[in-house]
């Protein structure tokens, strides 16, 4: 992903790329760069403190790492309060159907008594599961709890460990890591006589480029913490 932003940063007419960093690069030379915007495609041991980091030299963050909990969120958040006029997007994904899918998500999740999230990824990825479906599940409780509806229907009490996937805030998310792949995810919502199929594909990197554009010149108009592009889109 850092290569695939620095080629869209370096492709884009009003935009410099002043730096780019990699692991071991020190973070002390942050204020001399004078970078207005970073973007932080990292691993998610390593992308808080970057953040943190940023915010003390006065860099706004467009952070598509993933790994983040609502603790860390918070973190910055508090860390934002002392840090007036800097912001922060933090976006699970950047490309806009993906984006799309989470918000239809959230619309449909009240109408069905059932639902599964599916993502898959290259195998390369080293995380499960992907932080958009941990998103999208997340919604889709949010809403069903709004909704007044109860948990999923599920009668299964005896399987091999982990064959009913992960259980994000009772919706559960299935991981598949296949050669090939590049960053998919699939919603299933069921009722009685017809399933409801939500699904977006990025068959290559530069689907997050338009996302991660958006983000780099909208974050210096958006000072305090944006979680999720959907409120760059006017579909927060
Ligand atoms: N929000 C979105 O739209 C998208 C999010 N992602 C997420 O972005 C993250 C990166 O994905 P991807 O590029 O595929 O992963 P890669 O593993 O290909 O790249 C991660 C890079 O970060 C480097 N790195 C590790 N630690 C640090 C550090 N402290 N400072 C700077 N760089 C560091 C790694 O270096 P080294 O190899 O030397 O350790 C590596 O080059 C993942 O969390 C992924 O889920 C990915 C695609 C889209
Ligand atoms: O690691 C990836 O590749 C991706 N990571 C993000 C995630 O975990 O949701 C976004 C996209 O799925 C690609």
């Amino acid at each position: 992903m850092g290569r695939t932003v620095v080629a869209a940063v370096e492709g884009a007419p009003d935009l410099t790329l002043v730096a780019a960093l990699d692991a071991g690069d020190e973070l002390a030379v942050l204020p001399s760069l004078r970078a207005q915007v970073a973007v932080d495609f990292t691993v998610p041991s390593a992308t808080e403190a970057n953040v943190h980091a940023l915010i003390d030299a006065g860099v706004h963050a467009v952070v598509g790492t993933t790994g983040w909990t609502d603790e860390s969120l918070e973190r910055v958040r508090a860390h934002l309060t002392r840090a007036p006029g800097i912001g922060v997007v933090i976006a699970p994904n950047f490309a806009l159907g993906a984006v799309l899918a989470m918000t239809f998500a959230a619309t449909a999740a009240r109408y069905f008594e059932s639902a599964e999230v599916i993502e898959l990824h290259h195998p390369d990825k080293v995380d499960a599961p992907s932080g958009t479906a941990r998103h999208t599940a997340a919604a889709i409780a949010a809403a069903r709890a709004d909704a007044g509806l109860g948990a999923v229907p599920d009668a299964t009490t005896t399987a091999l460990e982990g064959a009913r996937g992960a259980d994000v805030d009772g919706v559960r998310v299935h991981s598949v890591r296949l050669r090939g792949l590049v960053a998919h995810e699939e919603i299933l919502f069921g009722n009685p006589g017809e399933q409801f199929t939500i699904r977006h594909d990025s068959f290559d990197r530069v689907s997050f480029m338009p996302g991660v554009l958006l983000a780099v010149r909208a974050v210096g108009g958006r000072p305090g913490l944006t979680v999720g592009l959907d409120h760059l889109l006017d579909l927060g």
